[in-house]
């Protein structure tokens, strides 16, 4: 059983990787971090900047985001059934979560649950390049980027080396299909073990 994360910098194509590994790998789940937003929307904070603290752990129902991945642990054949996912018998007895989100490394009774840990890194001006091209359920406000969801994220890596968390840094500017085999080798050397 094996459990891997890819959290990263926002944009720095984690869904995009997840998505592939997802196809490629047997046995698969995969849960979203960003399915875990508070809702109502009111409970998202307003900070002192005036600007919606998205960016922050707070704005996150962690504790449901760990009860998910526990029920994957305690039962991987009932919760693939459950997303509609297929298994493959005789495959590989090996089931793997994928879990992908911005803020993964920071949530500790999660952060030792893991397997492996990747981390996605893209420079400040592509990060805000690929940001500027997306629309999400709430649209960025003006300044948020620079004003607040770049801020956070220095933050929390910040917090993450200094706790001695250890991750795989994966360059994002690489090719969708370059990291996509990185990550796929590596998965399969360390949790199916067919290297
Ligand atoms: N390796 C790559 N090279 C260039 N562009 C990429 C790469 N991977 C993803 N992208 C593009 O960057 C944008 C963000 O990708 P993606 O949605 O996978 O990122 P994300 O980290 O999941 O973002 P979010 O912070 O919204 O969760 C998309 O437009 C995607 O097509
Ligand atoms: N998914 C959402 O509801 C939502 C709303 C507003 C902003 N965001 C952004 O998502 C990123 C993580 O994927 C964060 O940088 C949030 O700012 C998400």
């Amino acid at each position: 059983m094996g459990l891997a994360a890819t959290p990263c910098v926002t944009n720095g194509g984690k869904t995009t990787l997840t998505n592939s590994l997802l196809r490629a790998l047997p046995n698969c789940c995969v849960i979203h971090q960003d399915d875990f937003f508070k809702v109502p929307q009111d409970q998202i904070a307003v900070g002192e900047d005036g600007f919606k603290q998205w960016d922050v752990l707070e704005s996150l129902d962690m504790e449901a985001m760990l009860s998910t991945v526990q029920a994957w642990v305690k039962d991987p054949h009932k919760f693939a059934r459950a997303h509609g996912v297929s298994l493959q018998p005789g495959a590989s007895d090996v089931h793997i979560l994928l879990l992908e989100g911005f803020l993964l490394y920071s949530y500790k009774p999660l952060v030792d649950l893991y397997s492996q840990r990747y981390f996605l890194t893209v420079p400040y001006e592509e990060c805000k390049r690929r940001r500027r091209s997306r629309t999400y359920t709430v649209p960025d406000p003006p300044g948020l980027f620079d004003g607040h969801v770049w801020p956070m994220y220095q933050k929390y890596r910040r917090e993450m080396e200094r706790d001695g968390v250890e991750v795989v840094y994966l360059d994002g500017m690489k090719s969708r299909e370059g990291l996509f085999h990185q990550v796929l080798e590596d998965v399969q050397n360390k949790l199916l073990n067919t290297a």
